[in-house]
């Protein structure tokens, strides 16, 4: 098989799919990937998202992000880039992407995302959040700053009630709906802090794989504090 290929789907094994801006990847993305592949054993598809339209991406461009990322899962065991939003027009919705993972994997196959706390606690602005639940399970990944025990949003913790499970292994007796927190060691990596340290002249390639650090280098990316200090600004969903 080629390395960092898309793996065979087996039997019933958990389809997890890891998507992110990846502007660029850190060591904390990759950390999270191999504690989610260990954890619930089963390959990690890292999928980062497409270019919002009619504007610049305040960093690297959707090729960039990917061919970082494609550098990133070199050697990993289990971690592939699936460039499937890329292709797509228009906003990357993951419900939009959970359809069509549906519709190409049938509905009995038990499909997660990885998502980050901080991505998580916000889950109620995402684009028809309630029916993620019917397409997908969710695997958190504590975070630094996003405590998953307290003040999560009335309407999500209603949403998340009788949803949580224990056990890795109960992802696979059902195609979506549930989920399950991740308890890695945190990471306190952010694509943020790393583009900014970029554009200050900070130390910051200790946070990324080498042969990320190599290509930002080469490409000059993230040099330019206005422009690449913080993530986009989204339009309303
Ligand atoms: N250090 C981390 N610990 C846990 N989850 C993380 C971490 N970094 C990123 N994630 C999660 O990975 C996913 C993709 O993250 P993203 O590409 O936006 O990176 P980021 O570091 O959060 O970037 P930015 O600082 O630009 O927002 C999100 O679900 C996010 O919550
Ligand atoms: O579908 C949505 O409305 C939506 C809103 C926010 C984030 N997401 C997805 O969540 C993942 C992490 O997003 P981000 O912005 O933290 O990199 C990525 O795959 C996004 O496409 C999806």
């Amino acid at each position: 098989m080629v390395p960092n290929s898309h793996p065979p789907i087996a039997g019933l094994q958990v389809l997890i799919f890891y998507g992110g801006t990846f502007d660029p990847v850190h060591d904390g993305h990759l950390a999270i990937a191999r504690a989610a592949r260990d954890t619930l054993d089963a390959a990690i598809r890292m999928m980062p998202a497409a270019d919002p339209p009619h504007r610049s991406p305040p960093g690297a461009t959707a090729t960039q992000r990917a061919e970082m990322l494609d550098l990133a899962v070199v050697g990993e065991r289990d971690l592939c880039v699936d460039r499937r939003e890329l292709r797509r027009e228009g906003r990357s919705y993951s419900i939009d992407t959970l359809l069509e993972l549906r519709a190409e994997h049938g509905a009995d196959a038990p499909i997660a995302l990885l998502v980050g706390a901080d991505s998580f606690v916000g889950l109620p602005d995402w684009h028809r959040w309630r029916e993620l639940f019917d397409q997908a399970h969710f695997v958190v990944a504590e975070r630094p700053g996003s405590p998953l025990d307290q003040d999560l949003r009335p309407e999500l913790a209603a949403a998340l009630a009788g949803r949580w499970r224990a056990s890795p292994a109960a992802l696979r007796d059902a195609p979506a709906g549930c989920v399950f927190r991740l308890r890695q060691p945190l990471q306190e990596e952010s694509a943020t802090a790393i583009r900014q340290r970029i554009a200050a002249g900070r130390a910051w390639r200790e946070m990324v794989p080498v042969a990320v650090a190599g290509y930002i280098e080469r490409h000059g990316l993230y040099l330019n504090a206005e422009e690449h200090a913080g993530p986009p600004a989204r339009p309303p969903l």
